[in-house]
């Protein structure tokens, strides 16, 4: 039941086994892991068909795998046909990388990848993370996991079971290829929150059973999946608690505020300013935000969630009032109902990130806006919403 240090387990395809066998090294037999764990034969009560064990009688990690540069990586990206998943891959194809990404398409576009598909170098598997797959990786940025409102709502059952399962089955793939782990958290695990601005030792203030749970709480136990590997495992993870971000390649119908904003004002529609227009969002460009997740994966020895976003706050008004003057000055604003526990107000505190990672975003809103509205114009010409 227990692995020795010179055992490999390819299984791979078995994330139960991580779950069940925690690595414990034979010198730590009398770690409380062993008092907990089921005894060996209740694994068995687990129909297994396929189930090859290699087993190596070498240390693997001394080891140079195959079919690899020394300078380059395998790397993973989970939902890398998403928004910012995309822009990700852009940035880690043009290091040169090799990279493989895992997407269901539930909100992923494959047209958002296109450009890579005829690299040696670029990979697209359709998978959902909810089920295990076996890959030989170098790092992995899990990203996979619908992020607006509205599509997170459309099945909570299902964002929960990506926030939790899929977080497990990629962090079992971590602890089994020894890579390193990143994870796309959010602003939303600090809840309505009760400190302005949030700096990560805020706890947060979140509701377990609203409409907005599945994510927030989904998140939440995700980081705490992450840390859990990490202490019984020792699998090296980095958090990333990303806030609100926009930029070219929003889906049109995203629902959240940038991209209904700009695609309403190029329309000619109203704008639809939720509830008062008084609550508070900081938004950072998207470039900004891969380059502070691949600060965040590369950095040794980082401890802890960093908050990657823009702390320049506006009003949900006053961005209605940005988008009119970078899009079009004549549009109207028509006000909407606000959705249920909707945060107040959201601004990062990004001290951490600054002195850590030496990462600062420096996309200014109106900016960031005139490149979107470039790429909505075009897609809304086209009529084209990708595939
Ligand atoms: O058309 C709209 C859409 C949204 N809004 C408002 O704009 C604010 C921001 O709403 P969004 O839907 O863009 O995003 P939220 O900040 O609520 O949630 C987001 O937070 C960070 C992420 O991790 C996720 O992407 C998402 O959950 C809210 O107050 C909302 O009520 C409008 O006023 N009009």
């Amino acid at each position: 039941a227990v692995s020795s240090p010179l055992t490999v387990d390819r299984t791979g395809f078995r994330p139960s086994s991580d779950f069940e066998t925690p690595t414990v090294n034979a010198a730590d037999r009398t770690s409380h892991i062993d008092e907990v764990l089921p005894p060996p034969t209740a694994r068995s009560a687990v129909p297994i068909l396929d189930d090859p064990v290699e087993e190596r009688t070498h240390d693997v990690s001394k080891l140079k795998p195959p079919n690899r540069r020394a300078d380059k990586k395998r790397i993973l990206v989970t939902g890398g046909a998403g928004f910012i998943g995309s822009h990700l891959v852009d940035r880690l194809m043009d290091e040169g990388h090799m990279v493989i990404v895992v997407d269901s398409l539930f909100t992923g576009k494959k047209s958002n990848l296109e450009r890579h598909y005829n690299s040696p170098r670029f990979e697209f598997i359709r998978h959902d993370v909810i089920d295990p797959i076996s890959l030989e990786v170098d790092q992995i940025y899990h990203l996979a996991c619908p992020a607006s409102p509205i599509h997170y709502k459309y099945n909570p059952i299902h964002t929960l079971k990506t926030s939790f399962l899929g977080t497990y089955n990629m962090l079992g793939l971590a602890k089994r290829t020894h890579a390193r782990f990143l994870i796309t958290s959010t602003s939303e695990v600090y809840g309505d929150p009760l400190v302005h601005p949030q700096h990560e030792e805020y706890w947060g203030n979140v509701n377990p059973i609203g409409e907005r749970s599945c994510y927030d709480e989904g998140k939440r136990v995700a980081e705490t999946l992450c840390y859990d590997f990490k202490r019984q495992n020792g699998v090296d993870i980095r958090i990333a608690r990303i806030f609100n971000t926009y930029g070219p390649r929003m889906a049109l119908n995203d629902g959240r505020v940038v991209s209904n904003f700009v695609g309403q004002a190029l329309r000619g529609e109203q704008l639809t300013v939720q509830g008062s227009g008084n609550q508070t969002r900081s938004f950072c460009y998207v470039s900004d935000q891969v380059d502070g997740l691949i600060k965040l994966m590369n950095t040794e020895d980082v401890d802890g969630p960093v908050n990657i976003g823009n702390p320049h706050e506006f009003t949900i008004r006053e961005l209605a009032d940005v988008v009119k003057k970078a899009v079009d000055p004549n549009v109207e604003i028509t006000y909407t109902p606000l959705t249920p526990d909707d945060p107040k107000q959201r601004k990062p505190d990004i001290t951490k990130a600054k002195d850590v990672l030496g990462w600062e975003p420096g996309v200014e809103l109106m900016d960031g806006l005139k490149l979107m509205t470039v790429d909505f114009k075009e897609r809304i010409r086209n009529g084209d919403e990708g595939w």
